[in-house]
């Protein structure tokens, strides 16, 4: 947690930590090789996170059905093993790219799938490797 990151003085934001919880569980979709969103993000909020502090973040595939695919994901601090600071369930919704060709920005889409290094890092993720 960088000074960026403060919301309270010497204290992480809580929707930084939000935020880092989300990025975290929607790596696990690239494990699954699938293209979702977040639909909902439940966080609990345990110990507050000090500035300079590392949270260590972990998070799994907890069920899928049909699109849905359901996820917690805890950080710690002080090690992966350290008492658990801030927590989430979340549920992701699969969508085709079109969501974002549709809703976002398609160019930008358009250059992302046609960029090797892009599709490089999405698959550099591997099922337990
Ligand atoms: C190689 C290069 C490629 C480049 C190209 C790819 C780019 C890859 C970028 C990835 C990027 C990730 C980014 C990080 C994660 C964000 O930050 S995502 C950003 C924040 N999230 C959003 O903007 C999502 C906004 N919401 C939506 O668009 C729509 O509500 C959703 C989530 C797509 C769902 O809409 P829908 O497709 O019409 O589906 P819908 O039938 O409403 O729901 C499907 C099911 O989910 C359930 N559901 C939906 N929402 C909820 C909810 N909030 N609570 C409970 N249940 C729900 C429904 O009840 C339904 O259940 P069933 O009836 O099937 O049992």
């Amino acid at each position: 947690m960088r000074p960026a990151h403060q919301g309270a003085p010497g204290l992480a934001h809580g929707g930084v930590l939000a935020t880092a919880l989300d990025e975290t569980l929607g790596s696990l979709n690239w494990l699954l090789r699938t293209i979702a969103v977040t639909g909902r993000l439940e966080t609990d909020f345990r110990r507050p996170v000090p500035v300079g502090s590392v949270l260590h973040l972990e998070a799994e595939v907890t069920a899928v059905a049909g699109r849905k695919i359901y996820s917690t994901a805890t950080g710690r601090l002080g090690g992966p093993e350290g008492p658990v600071a801030v927590r989430a369930d979340a549920l992701f919704v699969e969508v085709k790219v079109d969501h974002f060709i549709d809703n976002g920005r398609p160019e930008e889409i358009r250059v992302a799938m046609n960029d090797p290094d892009q599709i490089r890092r999405a698959r550099a993720f591997e099922v337990n490797p």
